[in-house]
């Protein structure tokens, strides 16, 4: 039998425990070896590791498991990569968010400035891993990427590692259909979807069962309740949180405007960013709701653990867990299996530049995602993709030359701010904040003047 070496970077991350219970879940599928478990911070992953080590033991003691900071033992030989890093952790997030606030802008994880700023950290981070890997795992080894914001990192990846062995996802979208098929009472894999997009920046245009669209239903569903059924807490319990109903809710404002396709839901951020803003708490933001809840709770029932032996929480796997290993499996075994990944676009997407990366249905074999041609999109779609994709390849445009005026343009071109008076007030905060992170931002202009 054919057996498996993965390694998950980021090893440390508060998906970790879950992910490693989507795998026990899928030994059949995807046999493992090994195990290995990386991270910059080693204090952070042996905590997570105990949790994971807990999971492991209630399917198999045969997995050779393996707690490291040394790359070089985590990648040596591997077949996969599990890629979750979060650059400067929850306290930059937190800054991320905040910052845009305090200027009335739009405070998210991904999108806007903090998506930019999260950009901003990150690129450089993933080419290391990227050559890591390419220094010592099998040349065959392919690197599944969860971290964020992957639009931005796919980007950067496109243009500084363009043969890399990389495919970056996002549980978006199936956590999208998950709520679909509950409120079609079918189950989330009888769905087939048809969608177009960049990374959290999408439109899911058809959504088939057994060959009918159940679009129009869908849409009825949502000018009343929005994208969620009467009891959230029965879809997944991770987003009972007050934020994620909220968004799912904001799908029928969206909808209330623009019917013809379902939204992902992060286009709330782009589309009514003054609202976003007004019904934000700037002194709580989302961070601090996943730092005292998820984060919180993962490091509680890890201490609770090793006083008491039993473990208070079982780690659910939900669609997170269960998509990374479903694109594994697929490229794994050459299965072909249709997933919603990013890709480049290369006329898959025609009145879309060729160089995109977007995220559109492909098969997944072991060669990596095969696009499916998804033709002309509206205009308007095309314009506001084109605008947001030009924000993100300017950005990357900044990393690379380290140009502080590349970084201003990309700021300014990001549909969430107001001006370029408010983009450079807010890129300005955020240089400061990231210091520790960011490429150092040359200015070749002063007052209009080259210097
Ligand atoms: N694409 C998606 O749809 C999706 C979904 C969920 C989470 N995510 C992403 O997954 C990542 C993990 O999220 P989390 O909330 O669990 O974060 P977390 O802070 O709990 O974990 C991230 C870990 O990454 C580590 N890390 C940071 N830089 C690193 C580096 N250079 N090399 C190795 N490890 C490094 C940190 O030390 C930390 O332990 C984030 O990037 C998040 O945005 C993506
Ligand atoms: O605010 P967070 O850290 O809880 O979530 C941010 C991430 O949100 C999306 O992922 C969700 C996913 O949609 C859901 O089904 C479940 O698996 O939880 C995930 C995290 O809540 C998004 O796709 C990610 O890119 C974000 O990082
Ligand atoms: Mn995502």
């Amino acid at each position: 039998m054919k057996t498996y070496k993965l390694a998950i970077a980021g090893g440390g991350s508060t998906y970790t425990p879950g992910i490693v219970r989507s795998l026990m879940d899928r030994l059949e599928d995807l046999p493992l070896s090994e195990l290995r478990f990386y991270d910059i911070d080693g204090e952070r992953q042996s905590k997570v590791v105990i949790a994971a080590k807990a999971v492991i033991s209630e399917y198999t003691d045969r997995i050779n498991i393996v707690e490291t900071t040394d790359p070089q033992v985590a990648f040596d030989d591997v077949d996969f990569v599990f890629a979750q890093m979060r650059v400067g952790k929850y306290a930059m997030r937190e800054l991320d968010e905040k910052i845009p606030l305090s200027h009335n802008v739009v405070g998210q994880e991904t999108c806007g400035p903090g998506g930019l700023a999260y950009g901003l950290r990150t690129i450089f981070p993933m080419v290391e891993l990227i050559d890591f890997v390419e220094k010592y795992a099998k040349p065959s080894c392919w690197i599944v990427n969860y971290s964020n914001p992957a639009s931005i990192v796919a980007e950067g990846v496109r243009k500084l590692r363009p043969h890399a062995r990389v495919i970056n996802i996002c549980d978006m979208p199936v956590a999208t259909m998950r709520n679909m098929s509950a409120i079609l009472g079918v189950e989330r894999e009888e769905l087939e979807v048809d969608y177009f997009g960049l990374n959290h920046f999408g439109w899911f245009t058809k959504v088939k069962v057994d060959g009918v669209d159940r679009l129009p239903e869908l849409r009825e569903h949502i000018y009343q309740y929005g994208l969620l059924t009467e009891d959230v807490s029965k879809i997944d319990y991770r987003h009972a949180d007050s934020s994620w109903i909220k968004t799912f809710k904001n799908i029928k404002l969206i909808m209330d405007y623009f019917p013809d396709y379902i939204p992902n839901p992060y286009l709330q951020y782009y589309f009514f960013p003054d609202y976003i803003v007004e019904t934000s708490n700037k002194e709580y933001t989302r961070a601090n709701e996943v730092m005292d809840g998820r984060e919180k709770s993962l490091f509680e029932t890890v201490k609770n653990y090793e006083e008491t032996g039993v473990l208070a929480d079982e780690f659910h796997v939900g669609v997170h867990g269960i998509f990374i290993v479903d694109v594994t499996v697929s490229l794994a075994k050459n299965l072909a299996k249709r997933y919603l990944v990013m890709v480049e676009n290369n006329g898959t997407i025609p009145n879309l530049p060729a160089n995109a990366m977007v995220e559109v249905p492909c098969l997944i074999t072991s060669k990596g995602p095969v696009p499916e041609y998804v033709g002309e999109i509206p205009y308007f779609h095309q314009a506001m993709i084109e605008q947001q994709l030009a924000s993100e390849k300017i950005l990357v445009e900044a990393i690379t030359e380290g140009s502080y005026e590349k970084a201003l343009q990309a700021f300014t071109l990001n549909k969430t701010f107001p001006s370029a008076r408010v983009a450079k007030a807010v890129l300005d905060d955020l240089i400061e904040a990231n210091k520790e992170y960011w490429p150092t931002l040359n200015k070749k202009y002063k007052e209009g003047v080259l210097i």
